[in-house]
């Protein structure tokens, strides 16, 4: 039991039916409004050498690599675990030796035992319950538990999946087998009780990423453009330019998070029709259309021909085909869910745009500012002197909700489908009609990938931020498609 700032924090344990002992951290008596399963950690587990081949690749992103469970051990059915991994070169804006530096302590202090955590791991899951689960909803997040992991089981794991994964990912970066847990959490793509024989389920994958125009005062004169174009059609240009795309996709996030059913709807179809990093379908868990390994560079896994025939058994035909049958299915399950007001409140939190928060982050770090070094001191003096001039708390409120907006406009949404008949029984998730189709769906809905954004990448934000108008305008000044 520990005492901080005369708040009690007690952790109890709790032995499950399966023998696991749950350990629960508790404020003042109170779970923190943690269900059960929210739990820090599963002790008295370890995945060993031997438990590796149970567990099958299903994707990854740019910092962890998730394996479903193959296996048969009641725990772990409808389960992921969720590795981190290390880049091999380049950029890494983790603290070496500590969990959070001496400044992200200063943004975190207010959130329960986050900067005490004892790994980064447990720091991570904090992160989800303390901070983006009050602010999302906890009905949309499963924040998931630690299991321990030997050293065996990382470095097998990541032999067997190998092949699996895209050879730039494995390029850039590798299961970082100095971790002692991973991160075990429901399978979004499949239902928790299963389905029954011959019965599909499937999930689609969304990375809506920003959906709203900033209109700081802070952002310079030269960049007006990010006050009329979306960051995402911008960074288009930049990916296209670096060849990281091969086309430009013509969706837009603000018609996703619109709430108008006609760009909901507007929105999912460019989306089928570019899928890049920000769209995914799962049929029962296996990746059935969208790029493999996350990235926007990674190709598309299977054609539309073949997503066609692979979802015909799942849903009736919509003017000749399943896929527009699916699309509207997908439009109007996004359009209903509240989800995405929340999300977009979130992501709001960046209130003055990288171009205001950079100058509260080098107050934080009690280092001179960068940035308006570079300007020279007139523009400083004019426009970012104010800035300067705030108090600290003020500076880690602004860095801290920049951070916070970071996660949301990063995450994804995870909606999964699975048919119903009328006269099936109520269970915990919704359901929605197609009309075209006369079907009845049964859908949950989960955000993935909540992480806490390092303090340390403000800098890289900033330079990003600057790098996307750039290149925006300037092709925009060449007459270049855009
Ligand atoms: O900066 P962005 O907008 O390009 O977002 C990065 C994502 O690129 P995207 O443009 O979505 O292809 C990027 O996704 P990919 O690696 O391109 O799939 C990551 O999600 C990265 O987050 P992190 O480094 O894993 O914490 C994301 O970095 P954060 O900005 O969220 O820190
Ligand atoms: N709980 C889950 N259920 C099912 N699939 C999942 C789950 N969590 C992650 N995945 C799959 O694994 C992929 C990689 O996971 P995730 O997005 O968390 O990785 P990341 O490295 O954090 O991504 P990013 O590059 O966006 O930071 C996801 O795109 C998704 O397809
Ligand atoms: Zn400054």
């Amino acid at each position: 039991m520990i005492k901080e700032k005369s708040v009690l924090i007690e952790m109890r344990s709790y032995t499950c039916p399966t023998g696991f002992i749950l350990v629960i951290p508790f404020v003042e008596g109170k779970s923190q409004g943690l269900k059960l399963r929210q739990c820090w950690s599963v002790m008295e587990l370890i995945l060993e050498e031997r438990d590796a081949s149970d567990w099958t690749y299903r994707g990854e992103g740019a910092a962890n690599l998730v394996l479903a469970y193959a296996g048969s051990a009641p725990a772990f059915i409808g389960k992921v675990i969720r590795i981190q991994k290390v880049p091999r070169n380049g950029a890494n804006y983790e603290n070496r030796d500590t969990v959070l530096s001496e400044h992200e302590c200063l943004l975190w202090k207010d959130y329960g035992t986050i900067i005490t955590s004892p790994t980064k791991e447990i720091a991570e899951l904090l992160y989800v319950q303390c901070v983006m689960t009050p602010l999302l909803g906890s009905d949309y997040i499963d924040a998931g538990v630690q299991v321990p992991v030997s050293k065996e089981f990382l470095e097998t794991v990541e032999r067997n999946v190998l092949c699996q994964r895209p050879g730039w990912r494995v390029n850039d970066s590798k299961i970082n087998t100095c971790i002692n847990s991973v991160l075990l959490m429901s399978d979004h793509s499949v239902f928790p009780d299963g389905t029954l024989k011959g019965e599909a389920c499937l999930s689609i994958e969304i990375k809506p990423k920003c959906g709203f125009l900033p209109s700081s005062r802070f952002i310079a004169e030269e960049n007006a453009v990010k006050k009329n174009v979306t960051r995402f059609k911008m960074h288009q240009a930049l990916k296209l330019h670096q060849h990281q795309i091969s086309d430009l996709s013509d969706y837009d996030p603000l018609d996703l998070f619109s709430g108008s059913r006609d760009r909901v709807h507007t929105a999912i179809k460019a989306l089928f029709a570019t899928p890049q990093n920000n769209l995914r379908v799962f049929l029962n868990g296996s990746l059935v259309y969208g790029g493999v390994g996350g990235g926007t560079n990674s190709s598309s896994f299977v054609n539309g021909e073949a997503f066609e025939d692979f979802i015909k058994c799942f849903i009736g035909a919509d003017g000749g085909s399943h896929t527009r049958s699916f699309v509207h299915l997908v439009a109007e399950t996004v359009f209903r869910l509240d989800v995405l007001n929340k999300l977009l409140e979130v992501q709001k939190l960046d209130h003055i745009d990288i171009e205001g928060a950079i100058h509260a982050y080098y107050n934080v770090i009690s280092q001179p500012c960068v940035v308006c070094r570079s300007f020279g001191e007139e523009k400083q003096l004019c426009r970012y002197s104010s800035l300067h001039s705030i108090s600290l708390n003020e500076s880690v409120k602004i860095v801290k909700d920049y951070l916070i907006s970071a996660t949301a406009k990063d995450c994804s949404l995870m909606i999964s489908f699975r048919p119903r008949e009328d006269g099936d029984l109520e269970s915990s998730c919704r359901s929605i009609y197609l009309e075209s189709t006369n079907q009845r769906f049964e859908f949950k809905a989960f955000f993935i990938d909540l992480d806490l954004k390092p303090m340390k990448k403000m800098e890289y934000y900033y330079e990003l931020d600057q790098q996307i108008v750039k290149c925006y305008t300037e092709m925009l000044k060449q007459n270049t498609e855009l």
